[in-house]
């Protein structure tokens, strides 16, 4: 069981929205500050020098404000910087592996698109959470298979784990995903992309009050 609660704004970064390392701390203290829950290191690219170094400074920022940092797609990287864990979509490898690499205390997320036997199948691995998107159209990541907003209800009345909503939610579409039944929402482009991010991130998270 892991020590950091898993409810609230989840925050993922995204290299085009923070195209340097600067920019990306700034960021993402901004959201820290605003009131995110769990913060999300995804980058795509292949440099593995800056997504370690970039990793390791998250890493540093993250325990400054005792909120867990996630890295996406990579086991590898998350115990070399020393992150609160990993998500893992379909092909980024398996759960029960993650975690023997990572440890009991590692926070392991798995996306489930729209489907609750993955998300079975994931608990049965001993995920910590499992997430469902795309629900809105994303700008982010535009081919993301649809889920339909009532899928949530189900999840949540027969997972033994918190859920994760994704894909496309803002502002005027968050508390739709949140009365369904969504423990947490995960969020880049309506968060990121915003003028005050702060601001944005503390919105987001007194819809869960
Ligand atoms: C919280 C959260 N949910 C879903 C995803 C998507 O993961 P995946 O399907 O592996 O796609 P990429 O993000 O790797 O493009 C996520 N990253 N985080
Ligand atoms: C990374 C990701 N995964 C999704 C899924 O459905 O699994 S949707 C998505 C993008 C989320 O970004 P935005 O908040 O900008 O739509
Ligand atoms: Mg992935």
């Amino acid at each position: 069981m892991t020590k950091h609660p898993l409810q609230g704004l989840y925050a993922i970064t995204d290299s085009t929205l923070m195209p340097d390392t600067d920019n990306l701390l700034f960021q993402v203290e901004q959201a820290l500050r605003g009131g995110a829950r769990i913060i999300q290191y995804r980058d795509k690219s292949t440099d593995q020098t800056k997504r370690l170094q970039q990793a390791l400074a998250l890493v540093d920022l993250c325990n400054q404000y005792h909120r867990p940092l996630l890295i996406n797609d990579d086991t590898e990287l998350a115990r070399a910087c020393g992150a609160h864990g990993v998500h893992l979509g379909q092909s980024d490898g398996n759960i029960s592996q993650a975690r023997e690499y990572l440890g009991r205390e590692a926070i392991i997320g798995s996306t489930c698109h729209s489907s609750l036997t993955l998300a079975q199948t994931a608990c049965q691995q001993s995920a910590d959470y499992v997430a469902f998107g795309a629900f809105f159209p994303s700008s982010t990541k535009p081919d993301a298979t649809p889920a339909p907003i009532t899928l949530l209800a189900e999840a949540g009345s027969t997972l033994p784990v918190p859920v994760v909503a994704i894909g496309g939610i803002n502002m005027d579409n968050a508390g739709q995903v949140i009365s369904a039944g969504a423990d947490m929402i995960a969020v880049i482009h309506s968060l990121f992309a915003c003028d005050d991010i702060c601001a944005r991130a503390g919105q987001f998270d007194s819809l869960f009050n």
